[in-house]
């Protein structure tokens, strides 16, 4: 296709023509209903949306997706699998490829030709094998050119896609709906140009062009398309995750990435791993409250437990708009994402001291923050602990999930080991239950966590003290901590249920916990039953006695 027909198609596309405004809109809206002005043209495309739901456009947000129809709590508004995704780099030799699950263990097989890609068995490989062999060749050439790494997921993400549009040609709803992704091509900042610059060079290399006029035949026109092509990635790009919300890789789906953000979402996007494994990896939609008709579906594209400050900024740069959701806006004196817990412990917050303004009170009962300078240091070597976490989680997640590993034989020798660890998943509940709302799927995730942390067998359980002493312990021992243990994992499936889709039941951690809340009901039957007989000995003693 010449320049002048696919620029002409592409304007054809981008045409808008005028549509009804919304029944009603809530407060979560990314838009004002009278912003609402359009109606995208997309017949033909976006066919895995369902009916209920309508893109509708505005002059603040671009396009979006609305609810015709009532959502309730927990439901899966639309699942679909992602038009391109691939594993990150650290996670190419633990999952599979195809579906990207783990293989149960059991091992991978590796691809004998790139030797870079892994799958279950020969099923997943063949599944792969239209895209992968495109891909094969291409890995197979950067390892002889005598490069060391593999190429990004990135890169290898969009490799897949530009292979797939060639295949699919550029008329085809597929490549439509590619081609109709948000670009920020002509707004974005210099330092982004240099990313998006890097990984168009990048990918003409991995793709193994010499010459521009090979971009044709993927159905673009110039190198200005290819940049396009690549500033679109980069605003639509959605993190593959595991069941427990580990990130995978990179995938793009341009029928969610219709959605438009919000710090306070009433939407998630989650990978509950809950279908046959060949329709995986499935991204599904989950509302995490009841939402009505007429009002916007939305998302968070940033960590909502992050200060205002830093969701900004990061919304700024990767996504180029400042929000303006209700939690943005809200004027509320305390953000409990920037706040301790008061001092005299009476449930209120202190929002955390600054150092140009030390002085901090409890927002409900006036305490005044003691020891401002050790609340500092602790903020400050929280945040480098978990930079440092996360940062090994994505860089080498087998070392992370290595060292998680080893911390469990502790945890089951040392009874003070497990009781801080119960402590401080305890107070990472009790922040997430004030930061994200009830079943997102982050506070299912960090719930499940502490109720099988309760449920670790107790290498040195501590004898029972007074009913006073007892009421005030934690974390508590012996059937009391079993009970915890239990009440915890019931809430935290409840949690899931939601934050994961009810009909997914949780995704694999809420069938997880399903099967742990079986085992700690049968472990305190046996409880109940072992008091039961002493106390019938110890009576038969008395009365022989
Ligand atoms: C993944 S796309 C969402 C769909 C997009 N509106 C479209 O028309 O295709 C992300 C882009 O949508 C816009 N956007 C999303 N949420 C927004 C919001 N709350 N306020 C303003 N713009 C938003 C920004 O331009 C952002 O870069």
């Amino acid at each position: 296709m010449s320049f002048a027909k696919l620029k002409a198609t592409r304007q054809a596309k981008q045409s808008y023509v005028s549509s009804n405004t919304p029944q009603n809109s809530q407060e979560s809206s990314a838009v004002s209903p009278e912003a609402i002005d359009e109606q995208p043209v997309t017949e033909g495309i976006y066919k895995s949306i369902p009916e209920y739901l309508e893109i509708r456009t505005s002059s603040t947000s671009g396009r979006g997706l609305w609810t015709t129809k009532s959502c309730t709590q927990g439901q899966v508004i639309f699942a679909v699998k992602p038009h391109a995704a691939a594993l990150s780099n650290a996670r190419l030799d633990l999952h599979c490829s195809q579906c990207f699950g783990d293989g149960n263990n059991a091992s991978l097989k590796r691809c004998t030709k790139c030797q870079a890609v892994y799958y279950c068995d020969s099923t997943c490989q063949n599944a792969d094998w239209p895209l992968h062999k495109h891909e094969c060749a291409a890995l197979q050439r950067i390892a002889a050119s005598g490069e060391t790494s593999v190429p990004s997921e990135a890169i290898r993400c969009l490799g897949r896609i530009m292979w797939k549009r060639q295949k699919q040609g550029p008329t085809s709803g597929w490549t439509r709906e590619v081609d109709l992704l948000q670009s920020h091509n002509k707004d974005i900042e210099p330092s982004a140009y240099e990313l998006h610059t890097h990984l168009a060079i990048s990918l003409v290399r991995y793709l193994g062009l010499s010459s521009p006029s090979e971009i044709a035949s993927f159905g673009m026109a110039s190198g200005a398309d290819l940049a396009n092509f690549v500033s679109r990635f980069v605003t639509n790009t959605f993190t593959v995750t595991d069941p427990s919300l580990a990130p995978l890789g990179a995938s793009v789906s341009p029928p969610v990435a219709l959605i438009n953000h919000s710090c306070d979402p009433n939407a998630v996007v989650v990978f509950p791993r809950s279908r046959p494994k060949m329709e995986e990896p499935l991204m599904q939609v989950i509302a995490l409250r009841d939402i009505a008709p007429g009002e916007e579906i939305l998302t968070a594209y940033v960590d909502t437990t992050l200060p205002k400050a830093q969701r900004q900024a990061s919304l700024r740069e990767t996504y180029l708009f400042s929000c303006a959701c209700t939690l943005c806006t809200s004027t509320l004196d305390v953000d409990p994402r920037e706040s301790v817990w008061c001092p005299k412990s009476c449930g209120g917050l202190c929002p955390t001291p600054i150092e140009d303004n030390p002085l901090s009170r409890c927002a409900k009962c006036r305490a005044v923050l003691q020891k401002t300078d050790e609340v500092l240091d602790a903020v400050r070597i929280g945040q480098q602990a978990l930079d440092k976490a996360t940062g090994l989680q994505f860089s080498d997640p087998a070392k992370a999930m290595q060292l998680a590993s080893k911390l469990v034989p502790i945890l089951k020798e040392a009874q003070a080991a497990l009781d801080t660890a119960v402590v401080s998943a305890t107070k990472v509940v009790a922040g997430l239950d004030v930061v994200l709302r009830y079943g997102h799927p982050v506070r299912g995730i960090a719930r499940a966590e502490l109720g099988k942390l309760l449920a670790v067998d107790e290498p040195a359980p501590r004898a029972p003290g007074t009913p006073a002493e007892e009421a005030v312990r934690y974390p508590p021992s012996g059937a009391r901590r079993l009970r915890l243990a239990l009440e915890t994992l019931l809430l935290a499936r409840a949690e899931l249920a939601v934050g994961f889709g009810a009909v997914n039941e949780g995704g694999a951690v809420g069938r997880g916990v399903r099967e742990d809340i079986v085992r700690l009901e049968r472990e305190l039957g046996v409880w109940k039953k072992g008091v039961g007989e002493a106390w019938r000995d110890a009576k038969e003693a008395g009365r022989s006695g």
